[in-house]
């Protein structure tokens, strides 16, 4: 069931993009029309082993040679080069020898376990985080597999080095740490050829892009094209956590100049030493961008917009949201990570989501998209949504977000917020005439949530929720530790960026939770790829909220956290996957059909195996298409 769906998906796929104008071969046959079927019958008879999955076939260009026996098409020496191919000193005397790099590599055969003890040896030795992320990329750039095993069996530790916060330090260095290519610029001199730069991509199956412009890199501002980490981090993100095959994503930076004069100074910068260009080349420029990847990868390919600046932000996603299958992170699939982690909280502090008044720091993408989804929430509940907003109190650069505000500064999303109340200047003021139980910061001002600020919370509150979003950690609110030891360790904190466990002065162990997108983002994609679904709608922001809520259990809470454990993240995103995947259907959203029969199943068949695949032979240059070393 589940590969005829699948298949049915790719022919579809191949439809509506550009490969099929061209005269490919249908779906089911390999680049030179050979039937995949026919290649695993030569691959019975032949007795030799093959995991290759007809997408991975069709990536490398695997053809039948002229008997009927499967080749890679590529020369051993490619089984080395290829990151997506090569093992490393794992591959066996067999393959080294069908290869024939026999001798290319050090004598011993090592297991993928193995090699997986000594990347961690190997980043150990490096004390500085930036040092770690080179190694990594490096790793990545090497040894495709065993760099998504390697983050996948140490999550914990190796995220904060993918992604927040050093991620955002690569980002402002990314001059130095540029290695080799990776992902695709284009920029606002590609207008007019948009599609031409996407078609040098090599990769023709592409399903899921994330795209930055780069000009609010996490709370770091505008660093222009040195955001490239970003979509970079976010899509190995989508691999090791969500299992969606690497060769499927594709990272993208728009780059329309900078407006950061350090920047634009630096002499290592990457990017095009310009301002920013705004107005109406840069809305050409991305809908050029939209329609092309639509005629590159179908109408189906997942566009992820990612780390805009506030003002594109709102207006791309309202533009595009009803035409491609695309949903913006910060606004969306942050949402639904903070309100997991306030359904989540609700089962210690014994309330309803509408009992509480939540105060935000921040009224901006962040801000405003969990303000949303808790509106969304609290009506499910029962509540009128007039009564819904008024539970939610915003302070912004210019304070309370209030009706008719003297300062001014209220956009359409603001506006619907606005209390009927004089205006209030400072947070910590908003705190004591609001009396929140939820105080959330999402405006990148570090230290924002000050002990006066976190005294008055455990005064108002037998269990404080306070979430400091902000990242990366020089941006966050307050610590854990700041949280806790200022409200008799009664905060029931989250952040977005890691806090390590905090012991309290009576003994007591918390591990608080981290409360990031990236516990949604692979989940949501896998199942927007898995059911073809177009429309990426609210509801199913806050059915992931929902699934991600459910699978904190008693133990975790019990710790302070909000979340499940960061080792158990992919299984996290399975669950959100299959609640995505059913709710398509239920709806009618999924374009996927026949609609599975066993859901999870569906899902775990089309997900990215970090294990090795076997090794098939090149084409030999020789008539008799033979290894020219014996085998053992
Ligand atoms: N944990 C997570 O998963 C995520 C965290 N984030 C983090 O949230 C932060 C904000 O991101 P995002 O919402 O996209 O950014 P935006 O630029 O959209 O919003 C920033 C908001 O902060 C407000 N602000 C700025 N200065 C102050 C101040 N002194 N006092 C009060 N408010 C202020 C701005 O006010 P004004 O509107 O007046 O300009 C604006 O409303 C970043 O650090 C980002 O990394 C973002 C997404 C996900
Ligand atoms: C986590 C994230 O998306 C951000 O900080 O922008
Ligand atoms: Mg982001």
């Amino acid at each position: 069931m589940g590969n005829s769906a699948s298949v049915k998906m790719n022919d579809k796929r191949r439809w509506q993009s550009e490969s099929a104008m061209s005269p490919a071969p249908p779906a089911h046959c390999n680049k030179t029309g050979v039937p995949f079927s026919a290649v695993k019958q030569s691959q019975a008879t032949s007795g030799r082993k093959c995991t290759y999955s007809e997408m991975e076939r069709d990536r490398i260009g695997l053809w039948g040679s002229g008997d009927g026996q499967p080749t890679s098409g590529l020369s051993g020496l490619d089984h080395l080069k290829h990151p997506g191919l090569n093992k490393g000193m794992a591959f066996t005397i067999e393959e080294r020898q069908l290869l024939g790099i026999h001798g290319l590599l050090p004598p011993r055969v090592k297991t993928q376990e193995e090699q997986v003890e000594l990347c961690k040896l190997s980043i150990d030795r490096y004390e500085n985080p930036l040092n770690k992320y080179i190694y990594l990329m490096g790793l990545l750039d090497r040894n495709e597999h065993l760099f998504y095993r390697f983050v996948a069996d140490n999550v914990a530790e190796m995220m904060p080095i993918v992604y927040t916060p050093t991620v955002g330090l690569a980002c402002q260095k990314f001059g130095l740490v540029y290695r080799r290519p990776r992902g695709l610029f284009i920029t606002i001199h590609d207008k007019g050829h948009v599609y031409d730069v996407l078609k040098n991509w090599p990769e023709t199956d592409v399903r899921a892009i994330v795209v930055t412009d780069g000009e609010r890199i996490l709370g770091l501002g505008d660093l222009g094209a040195c955001g490239m980490g970003i979509p970079v981090g976010k899509l190995a993100l989508y691999t090791a956590l969500g299992g969606i095959k690497p060769h499927q994503c594709l990272p993208i930076t728009i780059d329309v100049g900078t407006n950061t004069q350090s920047m634009l100074d630096d002499p290592l910068y990457i990017g095009l030493r310009q301002r920013r260009v705004r107005g109406s080349d840069y809305d050409e420029l991305l809908d050029e961008f939209m329609r092309a990847v639509v005629r590159r990868y179908g109408q189906n390919c997942l566009v992820q917009f990612e780390d805009f600046g506030n003002a594109n932000a709102f207006r791309l996603l309202e533009k595009y949201r009803n035409k491609y299958c695309t949903f913006n992170d910060d606004i969306q699939g942050t949402a639904a990570v903070a309100v997991a982690g306030l359904l989540a909280s609700l089962r210690l502090t014994q309330k309803r989501l509408s009992d509480n008044v939540i105060v935000f720091q921040g009224a901006g993408e962040a801000a405003l998209g969990i303000a949303e989804l808790c509106v969304m929430a609290m009506k499910g509940e029962g509540t009128p949504e007039q009564e819904a907003r008024c539970r939610i109190w915003m302070v912004d650069s210019k304070g309370l977000i209030v009706k008719n505000r003297p300062e001014g500064g209220l956009n359409v999303h603001k506006e619907r917020f606005a209390q009927d109340h004089a205006p209030v200047r400072t947070l910590a003021e908003v705190v004591e005439v609001a009396r929140p139980s939820v105080l959330i910061g999402a405006a990148a001002i570090g230290g924002a949530f000050t002990p006066e600020i976190l005294r008055k919370m455990a005064n108002f509150n037998e269990k404080p929720v306070i979430f400091a979003l902000s990242n990366p950690t020089s941006k966050a609110e307050c610590t854990a530790e700041e949280a806790y030891s200022n409200t008799d360790d009664r905060a029931i904190f989250a952040s977005g960026s890691p806090f390590p466990e905090y012991r309290s002065k009576s003994g007591a162990l918390f591990r608080p939770g981290q409360g990031n997108n990236s516990y949604i983002f692979p989940g949501l994609a896998l199942g927007i790829i898995c059911a073809g679904i177009l429309d990426i709608s609210d509801d199913f922001m806050l059915l992931a909220a929902e699934a991600l809520a459910e699978i904190v259990s008693d133990d975790d809470l019990a710790y302070g956290s909000l979340y499940p454990p960061l080792h158990m993240i992919k299984d996290c995103s399975v669950k959100i996957a299959k609640k995505i995947v059913e709710h398509a259907y239920n709806t009618g959203k999924a374009s996927v059909q026949p609609q599975p029969l066993d859901t999870e199943e569906f899902i775990r068949a089309q997900m990215y195996s970090v294990e090795y695949g076997a090794a098939l032979p090149p084409a030999y240059p020789w008539p008799d298409n033979q290894p020219r070393v014996a085998i053992i």
